[in-house]
C-alpha cells in the first residue's frame, strides 16, 4: 500500500498559478514563491492546480507544467508537493494521475466531477478508484468541496471502506462547513491513520478541536506564519492563545469576504504582500479592483500582517 514516507502534517499552501498580464502561465516565478513560502512563511508543503490555482481553468499541458515545475523547485525544499488532478474527464484525471507519479510528486487529490455528477457514494467511489489506480504509487486524498462542486455527498458515508476500493487512499482534504461530518470522520477512522487537512482557514481552530491533522488554504500563502502560531498554541493546550490567534486572522478574512474574497483577490493579495508577481486570474474570473488591494493592504498593515510598510508598493500589477 502506498504511504508517504512522512505522513502530510501541518500547514498545505494551495498555491496560486502565476500568470503574466496577457493570461499565460507565468512559470518562472515558482522558484522566488517556493523560497518565499519556506523562508518567510514556513510553509513547506503544497496543494498545487486546486480551486486557488485555477487548476480546472488550465489545460492539461498547462497543469502539467505547473506540476513540474513545483515539484522540480521544491526539490530539497519542500516535504510534499500535492497535485490535484481532478477533471471533469476521467481520460484527464488519469493522464494528469499518471503524470503526478512520472515527475516525483509526493500524492494527488480529486474532487468530484461537477458537471455530470455521481449520484451515489458507489458511483464516486468508482470514478475516483479509476483516477487512483492510474497513480498506484502516490497516496490518494478525496477533496470534499461542496460548494464549489455540487456534489453534496457526504464525506463520512464515502469514508466507510474506502480503503477496499482505494488501497492507495490516504485522507481527505475536507474545504466545507459542516463540522458534524468531518468530526465523524475522524471519529469513524481512528485505527485508519488517515490524513484529515481542514480547508476553510477561517474555522481552523475549530476543526483541529475535531481532529483535523493538517490544513489546505489560500491564506497560508501569506499568513502561513501567523496561522502556524495558532497550531503551535493549540499543541501546547494553550487554547486561549490559539483563539487570540484565530480571531486575529479571522478579523482579516471577515474584511476581505465583506469586500468579496476569491481567487482573484487572493491573487492580489499574495502580489502585495510577497512581491512576487502573480498577475490576474483567467476568464471567467476578473482582476481584483484597485479598490480591493487599497483596502485589504490597509487592513493588512492595521492588523499587523505586512511585514514591511509598502515595502512591495510597486508589485500591484494585479490589480486595475
Ligand atoms: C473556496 C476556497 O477557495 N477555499 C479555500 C480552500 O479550500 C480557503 O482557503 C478559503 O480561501 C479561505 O478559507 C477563505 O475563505
Ligand atoms: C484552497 C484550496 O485548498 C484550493 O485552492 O484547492
Amino acid at each position: 500500500m502506498a504511504r508517504p514516507k512522512k505522513r502530510l502534517e501541518g500547514l498545505v499552501a494551495a498555491t496560486i498559478t502565476p500568470m503574466t498580464e496577457h493570461g499565460e502561465i507565468n512559470i518562472s516565478v515558482i522558484g522566488q514563491y517556493v523560497d518565499y513560502l519556506v523562508e518567510e512563511q514556513g510553509v513547506t508543503n503544497v496543494f498545487v492546480n486546486g480551486t486557488t490555482g485555477e487548476g480546472l481553468s488550465l489545460d492539461i499541458s498547462e497543469r502539467q507544467q505547473v506540476a513540474e515545475e513545483w515539484v522540480k523547485k521544491g526539490k530539497n525544499k519542500l516535504d510534499q508537493v500535492v497535485i490535484h488532478v481532478g477533471a471533469l474527464s476521467l481520460k484527464d484525471s488519469q493522464k494528469l494521475a499518471q503524470h503526478a507519479a512520472e515527475i516525483g510528486a509526493n500524492g494527488i487529490a480529486v474532487i468530484a466531477p461537477f458537471f455530470l455528477k455521481p449520484w451515489n457514494k458507489d458511483v464516486l467511489i468508482n470514478f475516483l478508484k479509476e483516477v487512483a489506480a492510474a497513480a498506484p504509487t502516490l497516496p490518494f486524498y478525496y477533496y470534499h468541496i461542496p460548494a464549489l462542486t455540487g456534489v453534496k455527498i457526504r464525506a463520512e458515508e464515502l469514508l466507510v471502506g474506502i480503503q477496499d476500493k482505494i488501497p492507495t487512499f490516504q485522507g481527505l482534504k475536507f474545504s466545507d462547513t459542516d463540522l458534524l461530518d468531518f468530526g465523524q470522520c475522524v471519529d469513524q477512522n481512528r485505527q485508519q491513520q488517515f490524513t484529515f487537512l481542514f480547508g476553510v482557514d477561517e474555522q481552523l481552530l475549530s476543526a483541529l478541536a475535531m481532529g483535523a491533522t493538517g490544513a489546505v488554504g489560500s491564506t497560508y500563502n501569506y499568513l502561513g506564519k501567523k496561522t502556524k502560531q495558532m497550531l503551535e498554541a493549540f499543541q501546547q493546550n494553550d487554547f486561549s492563545s490559539a483563539l487570540n490567534h484565530q480571531f486575529h486572522i479571522q478579523r482579516f478574512i471577515n474584511f476581505v469576504v465583506k469586500l468579496g474574497f476569491g481567487v482573484s483577490q487572493t491573487k492580489a493579495i499574495m502580489s502585495l504582500v510577497s512581491g512576487i508577481p502573480m498577475g490576474p486570474p483567467r476568464l471567467p474570473l476578473q482582476k481584483a479592483s484597485r479598490e480591493f488591494t487599497d483596502n485589504a493592504k490597509a487592513k493588512l498593515k492595521s492588523l499587523d500582517f505586512l511585514p514591511f510598510a509598502d515595502l512591495n508598493s510597486g508589485n500591484l500589477e494585479a490589480c486595475d
